[in-house]
């Protein structure tokens, strides 16, 4: 099941096995195909140059979609052999077919799929995979999840699902739910019964989290458009049929704030300036004063970002548990990684 392939017939297995802890988490090893690395000389390879978020997808195990690529020279013919390389500064002018002299990393080698004039001519925007990749510089293999068997996410998202200890009768609330990646998860572990209400504010994300619900067959999620800073005060809304959020409510929580994202790895680049990293602290504490009222006592909310700053992590925290008293921190279960910052320290974004 877990076999890569490509087009062109090299096909690798990466060593699959199941997560000692988690046991829905499979965990995949890394690339064992050929690498260009071992046998070819780069150097003899016509370049394409790729964006800085094309990149990273393909860091993690994409395919070259047509959109990602920026430059490609006029040897790059279907079926032959290219190094790739991310434009690092946002320098690149998409249709360039020069060899790229400003900063660049190279990815790995793929096979060209879609040629420069299919990508280019007459200001073409074609989509689909334009370079097939044989070998990544990060080891990680592409493979692709049938459908109905479930989705790709990071161990430490899974984890966040686990910790809300939910069953069919637990009553779940997830505030900032899009794509539903964790929703999809928590409704799984609550074995596709019982009531899990998903909102997100806003509505091609909650459409696409009703979609993923249905390819994944999950019958037990309501998701809702909804601004979760408003969760408790507006109570019920007949236009989006809004079940009433009533206070203390809800069993479990999960509150996966906005956050700066500067955990996601890999990153390439980052344009993040001082004002919006200082704007997510405060988005965050509007949210958890909502999530609180909302818990019922002896329930469990979990606050969870993917970002590593201080401020909207530990300090968010000791934030929550001094404003409310009635919170107490819990043990971390299942317990993977490592504790984070037990002091605190003062930040000053200046
Ligand atoms: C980190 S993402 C959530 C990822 C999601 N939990 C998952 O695992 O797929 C944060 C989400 O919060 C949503 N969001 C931001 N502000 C919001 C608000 N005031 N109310 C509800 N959702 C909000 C964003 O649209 C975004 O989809």
């Amino acid at each position: 099941m877990f076999q890569t392939a490509n087009t062109y017939g090299i096909t690798s297995i990466p060593e699959v096995g199941v997560h000692t802890t988690l046991p829905d988490c499979v965990i995949v090893g890394d690339w064992n195909g050929p690498s260009c690395n071992d046998n070819f000389n780069l150097n003899c390879y016509p370049e394409v140059i790729v964006d800085v978020l094309c990149a990273c997808a393909v860091l993690r195990g994409a395919n070259i979609f047509a959109p990602g690529i920026l430059g490609m020279p006029h040897d790059a013919n279907e079926g032959s052999i290219v190094g790739v390389y991310a434009d690092l500064k946002g320098k690149c002018r998409r249709g360039y077919t020069q060899v790229f002299t400003e900063e660049k990393l190279f990815l790995g080698t793929g096979y060209v799929r879609m040629d420069r004039h299919t990508l280019f001519d007459n200001n073409a925007s074609p989509r689909g995979i334009a370079v097939e990749m044989i070998d990544r510089i990060s080891k990680i293999p592409n493979f692709t999840l049938p459908s109905e068997f479930g989705i790709l996410q990071n161990l430490p998202s899974m984890l966040c699902s686990y910790m809300l200890d939910v069953n069919e009768n637990t009553v779940v609330l997830d505030m900032c739910a899009a794509p539903g990646n964790k929703t999809t998860h928590i409704a799984a572990l609550m074995g596709n019964k019982g009531t899990l209400i998903a909102i997100d504010k806003t509505r091609d994300k909650v459409e696409r989290i009703k979609d993923l619900c249905d390819t994944l067959g999950l019958a037990n999620v309501s998701a809702y458009v909804w601004d979760s800073t408003q969760a408790v005060s507006f109570g019920k809304d007949e236009t989006e049929n809004l079940p009433p959020l009533t206070a203390e409510y809800f069993d479990r929580i999960l509150l996966d704030a906005p956050c700066s994202a500067l955990g996601n790895r890999p990153q390439l680049m980052n344009n993040i300036t001082v004002k919006q990293l200082q704007s997510y602290p405060i988005l965050q504490k509007k949210l958890f004063r909502n999530a609180v009222k909302l818990l019922k006592v002896g329930g469990i909310l979990v606050y969870s970002t993917c970002t590593i700053t201080i401020e909207e992590n530990e300090n968010l925290v000791c934030w929550a548990l001094d404003k409310f008293p009635e919170l107490k921190l819990c043990k971390q279960t299942p317990m993977l990684g490592s504790p984070g910052f037990a002091q605190v320290y003062s930040v000053i974004l200046v």
